[in-house]
């Protein structure tokens, strides 16, 4: 039976939850359940702080876990990134009150806060910078204010958070991050069981990223029509009843199908439909 550590709480737990029911799995019912199993699948999903889950992981009671690459990083644990997931994505910066640093040299004699020491610790040393760095558990952008820190180090997305802190990042991003699932380092990547829970995920990935495309052109206009929708491989043709016409069948990008649709418009192309796709194995 495959062994998943999956996040328990925070902002990967909700999005890492959906993705997996997409796929099929069963997922717990109640916040507080720490591992269920799903004998349809095979499967046992243990539910994990997701700052333990590459330590978990690295220690080879489990066979993958989905986590943040931000996390796993920080963690120093022996796991390694396998597939990335494309949600919770976000970049790590420093950030302090404006005009205060420019670059990562102005931290030269600092104290950076940051719940991710690990991070911060890796990039300080690389960069040959002598700052201290004080580790806090959350909220680190009151650490200024309050007198713990001149600098902080933190997971930004939209930048609100530091906004209403009143911060500006600077410097250039130490990192960007998602979510990604991680094995133990080395780990057997043919293992059968693992190989069929990432084509499930890589599935779901595909399934919200594209859209299948139909449509009905002549003849003449197939070649432009398929330069527009070359699909993954190639785009399905059929002939239809009325001589000199076909039906086009291919895979689009779900952000591209809007102007398709308009570009097959334009070259004469009718009847042009996109649907979801609901699940794929490619
Ligand atoms: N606002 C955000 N947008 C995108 N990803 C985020 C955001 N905040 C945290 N993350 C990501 O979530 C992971 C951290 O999860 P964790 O549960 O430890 O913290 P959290 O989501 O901030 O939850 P908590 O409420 O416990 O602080 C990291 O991979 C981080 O990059
Ligand atoms: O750029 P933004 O869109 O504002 O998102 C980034 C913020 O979100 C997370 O904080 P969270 O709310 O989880 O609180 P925490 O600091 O206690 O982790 C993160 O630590 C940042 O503070
Ligand atoms: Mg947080």
């Amino acid at each position: 039976m495959l062994r998943i550590a999956v996040p328990n709480k925070g902002s990967l737990s909700g999005p890492a939850a959906d993705m997996l029911h997409e796929a099929g799995y069963q997922q717990r019912r109640e916040s507080k359940e720490l591992r269920i199993v799903d004998p349809v699948n095979d499967v046992e999903f243990f539910y994990l702080r997701p700052r333990d889950i590459a330590i978990y992981v690295s220690s080879g009671q489990l066979d993958i876990g989905i986590t943040g690459r931000d996390l796993l990083i920080d963690s120093g644990a022996d796991a390694e990134e396998i597939l990335p997931l494309g949600f919770a994505r976000s970049t790590f910066r420093f950030a302090s009150k404006p005009g205060e640093a420019n670059g990562v040299a102005d931290l030269k004699g600092k104290t950076v806060a940051t719940s991710y020491e690990g991070i911060v610790a890796g990039h300080l040393a690389e960069q040959g910078i002598d700052a201290s760095v004080v580790h806090l558990d959350g909220a680190v952008e009151t650490a200024i204010e309050l007198g713990v820190a001149e600098v902080i180090a933190d997971v930004v997305e939209t930048g609100t958070s530091l906004r209403n802190a009143g911060l500006e990042v600077f410097g250039e991003p130490i990192m960007k991050s998602e979510a990604v699932v991680i094995r133990r380092t080395g780990a057997d990547a043919e293992e059968p069981k693992v190989q069929q829970f990432l084509r499930r995920l890589q599935g779901v990935l595909v399934a919200r990223t594209y859209v299948m495309m139909d449509y009905d052109c002549r003849v003449e206009q197939l070649e432009k029509a398929v330069a527009l929708t070359p699909g993954l491989e190639s785009p399905t043709v059929s002939p239809l009843h009325n001589e000199g016409w076909v039906a086009v069948r291919a895979m689009v990008p779900a952000k591209e199908a809007q102007r398709i649709m308009d570009d097959l418009y334009d070259i004469g192309a009718r009847a042009i439909l996109t649907t979801a796709i609901h699940a794929c194995r490619l």
